[in-house]
């Protein structure tokens, strides 16, 4: 069942006279439950791609469909971000709670999917705690715990462990693959690690510099759970890492030329 499709997309940003081609022709359909990873150089667009799915953003041509179930009262999407996506004068448990108790959901309801997901996330010693008085690890968690508790229709994540540390990333990939195999969110998650895309998904998508285009499409038959040892040493993980490894390479020189092209 699909459960996003995305039909000859194209979004371009005028400034003055200038215009930035962002995204050209772009055809997607991602399957409901699907973790899919979004590779590509800087600028290529894949932020404008997210939010134009968060509605934040319109295209400039072409249709954007996320198949909601019928009369569903969940909303369409959650959007986690790479820092700052935690209310400051809001507790832990406040912050997790945001989206439902936006949308009123009854009480018991909002306690409970408030609870389990602080618990699940490991910060159910620290819920009546501040943004302030959390490390960035911590404030990622309360992120995804909002998100999951939200219980959109589809999930969209940009870059969210970009500013951690190795260690503290690889214990919340760990948690949000744990959550993910519970609830089968479908999930758009942009990340510039290959090794990352390569933990959590079940599909990458390359894109290509400025206009971005999906250029290359990815299954991964890679059983799960998967380890980072296992993603860092499986002789058929390798050669899709050099594969996207050289695509990167290429698409990252063609960037620079054309902003070398921009500049003169
Ligand atoms: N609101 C806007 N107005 C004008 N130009 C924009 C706007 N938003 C994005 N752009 C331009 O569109 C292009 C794509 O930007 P976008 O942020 O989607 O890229 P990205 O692939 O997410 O980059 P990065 O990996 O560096 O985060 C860039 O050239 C950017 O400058």
């Amino acid at each position: 069942m699909s459960k996003i499709e995305i039909r000859e997309l194209s979004k371009r940003f005028d400034k003055g006279k200038k215009h930035i081609e962002a995204l050209q022709n772009i055809d997607l359909t991602v399957s409901q439950g699907e973790f899919v990873c979004i590779l590509g150089p800087s600028g290529c667009g894949k932020t404008t791609l997210l939010r134009i799915l968060a509605n934040l953003e319109k295209p400039s041509k072409g249709k954007v469909t996320i198949h909601s179930k019928h009369n569903s009262q969940q909303p369409i999407q959650s959007m986690v971000f790479q820092e700052n996506g935690v209310i400051p004068w809001l507790t832990v448990e406040e912050n997790v709670a945001f989206g439902l108790k936006m949308r009123h959901t009854p009480e018991k309801f909002t306690k409970k999917q408030t609870e389990y997901y602080i618990s699940k996330v490991g910060l159910a010693d620290f819920r009546k705690l501040y943004p302030k008085e959390l490390s960035g690890g911590m404030k990622q968690r309360v992120s995804i715990a909002r998100a999951f508790a939200n219980d959109p229709e589809i999930l969209l994540m940009d870059e969210p462990f970009a500013a951690l540390d190795e260690q503290n990333k690889f214990i919340l990939q760990e948690e949000l693959l744990n959550i993910w195999q519970e609830t089968r969110k479908t999930v758009l998650f942009i990340t510039h690690s290959i090794d990352e895309a390569l933990l959590l998904s079940d599909r990458i998508l390359l894109m290509s510099a400025q206009p971005g285009k999906i250029v290359k499409d990815i299954r991964l038959n890679i059983p799960r759970p998967r380890t980072i040892e296992q993603v860092r040493s499986k002789p058929e993980i390798t050669r899709i890492f050099l594969e996207i490894w050289e695509h990167l390479q290429h698409e990252v020189k063609q960037t620079r030329l054309i902003k070398t092209a921009m500049e003169e």
